[in-house]
């Protein structure tokens, strides 16, 4: 018998391609998100960020390709049930709802709890990592700050104890202290709740210090992968995303 354990990784993306009706945008993509760890992707604007993050979720349909959930199949799984098995994903912007308040946003993000004892217990958990939060229970959630707001949006994906987080841009809007305190969130979330975190970033630098592993996404391929602290060093990476 083997000694040594091969642990599966929480996401396998294999040859994944999609695209906007007969435009292609993700060309043969292809990477691993191991268990537990931060893995940040980086690239130019358009090259296919957001649609690699949406094709995960489910919510564009991949012309083809695998992708493994921690050893399973979801390929073919609805949106809805890849929720339900574990994946939440930050949208760019957050997209609360403005005129519901912060806990009945928080509620929607896990809906399947009920309004129960579940529910309550979930909220209070919730609270005590994002305790700007805590105070602002009430309050309608288009009018928390950019940064509040944010804070909400990740706190609503993390309603339903997702195992893989994705992030879209959290940072857009925010200014480099709230970035740096999200950013921060985000990796005490990920040590302490052993999520494993996907995100997707414009501010390299904050996000090359929080990952452990990174993927250089251009017109829609995957060019680079390595370690965050590969990329740091990288001259090229310097030059193109890390104004050096
Ligand atoms: N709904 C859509 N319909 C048609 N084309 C789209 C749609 N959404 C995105 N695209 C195109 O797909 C390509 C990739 O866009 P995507 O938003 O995934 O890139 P991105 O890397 O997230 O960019 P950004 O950093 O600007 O958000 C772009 O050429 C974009 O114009």
């Amino acid at each position: 018998m083997s000694t040594t354990q091969q642990t599966v990784p929480m996401l396998e993306v294999r040859g994944l391609s999609t695209g906007y009706g007969n435009i292609p945008v993700l060309h043969d993509v292809s990477f691993e998100v191991p268990q537990g760890k931060v893995t940040a992707v980086i690239g130019a604007n358009g090259a296919g960020k957001t649609t690699l993050l949406s094709t995960i979720a489910g919510l564009i349909p991949a012309t083809s390709g695998q992708l493994m959930l921690d050893g399973t199949d979801i390929s073919r799984t609805p949106a809805a049930s890849r929720t339900a098995a574990g994946l939440a994903l930050v949208p760019e912007g957050g997209r609360l709802f403005p005129f519901m308040t912060v806990r009945e946003n928080l509620e929607l993000g896990a809906y399947s709890l009920g309004r129960d004892a579940g529910m309550r217990q979930r909220i209070a958990e919730i609270c005590e990592i994002f305790p700007v939060l805590a105070e602002r229970q009430s309050q309608m959630a288009g009018h928390l700050s950019g940064g509040e707001r944010q804070m909400c949006a990740v706190a609503r994906a993390m309603m339903s104890r997702p195992r893989l987080l994705m992030l879209d841009e959290p940072s857009v809007g925010l200014s480099p202290l709230m970035t740096e305190r999200l950013l921060s969130t985000i990796s005490d979330l990920a040590a302490s709740e052993a999520l494993t975190v996907v995100i997707v970033e414009q501010r390299v630098t904050e996000v090359l210090a929080m990952a452990e592993l990174a993927h250089m996404l251009d017109h829609g391929r995957i060019m680079k992968s390595g370690t965050a602290g590969e990329f740091r060093t990288d001259r090229m990476i310097q030059e193109t995303y890390m104004g050096r």
